[in-house]
């Protein structure tokens, strides 16, 4: 199998020069092979949302390297190399239906598309094929994703990072805070 992601040797820490400085990662050495379905699990304040934001280089290591495909991130990466990098790499933060934002559902699993270029027919069709993988009605495409119930909105904004069609799907917590029924749903989708 070829090797996808790799973190060599990763430190992170938050503060440094500070008083409050904190250690979040110490010395990180992982690989997550290409096809690969692979959970972190850790005590709350372990690191695991800081090891996450590190494979789409939202944050960077203090010391070390991740290398995400021909990709390498160091401390030294400069953001500007990176917004074609993030639209391989999609990320479901915690909440993400905290970010939803436009007048209907299918606006909103269009913008990432758009705002990387598509037409807006392209990203329409890729909208609709989001939202269809994560099992959204067509009748709800026209309404306000805030008149959703809380596992809808979750599915609606796990679609539009679906939207950009990423080789790597990273999920933080996407099940917190939902139901059973909302949390077998997510589970389900992501496995799809
Ligand atoms: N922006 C920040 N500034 C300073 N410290 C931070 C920051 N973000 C996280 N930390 C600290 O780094 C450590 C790791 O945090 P992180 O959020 O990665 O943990 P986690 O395992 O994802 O936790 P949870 O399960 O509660 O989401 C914690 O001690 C946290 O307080």
């Amino acid at each position: 199998m070829d090797k996808e992601i790799s973190f060599s040797n990763v430190n992170h820490v938050y503060e440094p020069d500070s008083p409050l400085a904190k250690l979040a990662l110490d010395n990180v050495n992982l690989t997550i092979n290409r096809g690969s379905f692979t959970a972190i699990i850790g005590h709350t304040g372990s690191g695991k949302s800081t090891l996450a934001q590190h494979i789409n280089a939202l944050i960077k290591p203090t010391s070390g390297s991740i290398q995400v495909g021909a990709y390498e991130i160091t401390n030294h990466t400069t953001n500007k190399n990176l917004k074609r990098f993030r639209q391989h790499v999609g990320m479901v933060f915690q909440f993400p239906e905290k970010q939803l934002f436009a007048e209907t559902v299918i606006k909103d699993v269009m913008f990432g598309p758009q705002n990387y270029g598509q037409t807006p027919a392209d990203a329409q069709q890729a909208a609709i094929a989001a939202l269809k993988l994560v099992n959204i009605d067509e009748e709800l495409f026209e309404k306000s994703p805030f008149d959703l119930s809380g596992g809808q909105m979750r599915r609606v904004a796990i679609a539009g990072v679906l939207a950009m069609n990423p080789e790597i799907l990273i999920l933080d917590e996407p099940t917190a805070g939902l139901d059973p029924e909302g949390h077998r749903e997510i589970m389900t989708l992501v496995k799809n």
